[in-house]
């Protein structure tokens, strides 16, 4: 397993005697190489569960394990800056994340930090940029002087150039242009299919990563409500109403398209090239099987015959 939590509960405490429990008795498991959605309603502990993956919040009870480190409750924490190498984690307001003079200052920082030589770091923040869809111009800016597209492919810029095994990214496609969020889904899958990579995602967009997502978390009220597959979301879609969340359109087409079929046993098709070559598939078949020449054509009956 990449990530595995077991029973684990965080409150916020501040100095005043003011708690808020954001998360409960959560159990979870995420196997290395998938790539996996967060989704819920506002509130219900997305944030919090995704600073629990790589250290920043440490759990009120239960344990932690990412990759090979335990955090657990009430014990003396590991050292997790080799922890932080490995998990890159994009912020949801990357504003926060951002810090340095310049956009190059600030891609420098993790890969210099975790050891890597100037050299390999420079190439690994150009190929960063690139990937982001950055020219390469935008390094001598201040980030701050980005615009609010920019400066969040920068901030997941940012992540990538230290190459980390697991990356989790908080409402990434926030604030970008569709194309731009069509890009970055792109990306997520190939890190994940191509470079084994852990890839787990906070969204409030489903419909663009259900086709991709191995697995999708649902919380609400600071609990795991279900955990499903795009399959199991399809059969039961009033789990995610249940969760507050709205159908994504691609299930609500993918039902009514396998209702008339008879399919809905079948893996939904959740892209529109996959749901048209669908239909097209059947129709073919079908208007072979009305001609008389489908596969369960009875014997004897030709094309044609009537
Ligand atoms: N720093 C904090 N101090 C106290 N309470 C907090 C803090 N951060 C979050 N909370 C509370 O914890 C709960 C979960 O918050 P969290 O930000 O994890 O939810 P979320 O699902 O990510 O929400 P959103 O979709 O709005 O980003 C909320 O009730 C929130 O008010």
């Amino acid at each position: 397993m990449a990530i595995e939590l077991k029973e684990v509960s965080y409150t916020y405490a501040d100095r005043t005697l003011w708690k808020q429990t954001a998360l409960h008795d959560i159990d979870l498991k995420i196997p290395a190489g998938s790539l996996v959605g967060i989704a819920g309603t506002t509130g219900s502990g997305k944030s919090t569960l995704l600073q629990l993956f790589n250290g920043i919040l440490r759990p009120s009870s239960g344990s932690v394990t990412v990759l090979d480190v335990t955090l657990q409750a009430g014990a003396k924490p590991p050292r997790l800056l080799p922890l932080r190498r490995r998990v890159g984690l994009v912020f949801q307001f990357p504003e926060h994340q951002m810090f340095a003079e310049t956009v190059e200052k600030d891609l420098l920082f993790g890969p210099l930090n975790f050891g890597m030589d100037r050299e390999e770091a420079g190439v690994r923040i150009r190929q960063a940029m690139n990937d982001m869809g950055l020219p390469e111009e935008l390094l001598a800016r201040s980030p701050f002087r980005l615009s609010g597209g920019q400066m969040r492919k920068a901030a997941i810029a940012s992540v990538l150039a230290a190459d980390p095994e697991i990356v989790i990214l908080d409402e990434p496609t926030a604030t970008l242009d569709p194309v731009s969020r069509d890009e970055l889904v792109v990306l997520l899958v190939r890190l994940c299919r191509e470079q084994g990579k852990t890839v787990v995602v906070v969204t409030h967009r489903m419909d663009e990563l259900l086709p991709y997502a191995d697995q999708w978390v649902l919380l609400g009220e600071g609990r795991v409500r279900y955990q499903r597959d795009a399959a199991g979301l399809a059969a039961e879609p009033g789990i995610l109403t249940g969760c507050g969340l709205a159908v994504p359109q691609s299930l609500l087409y993918w039902r009514a398209v396998a209702g008339k079929l008879g399919l809905h046993g079948e893996t939904p098709r959740l892209t529109p090239e996959s749901l048209a070559a669908l239909i097209a598939e059947k129709l073919g078949r079908n208007a072979a099987e009305a001609a008389g020449s489908g596969p369960d054509a009875p014997a004897g009956t030709e094309a044609g015959d009537e």
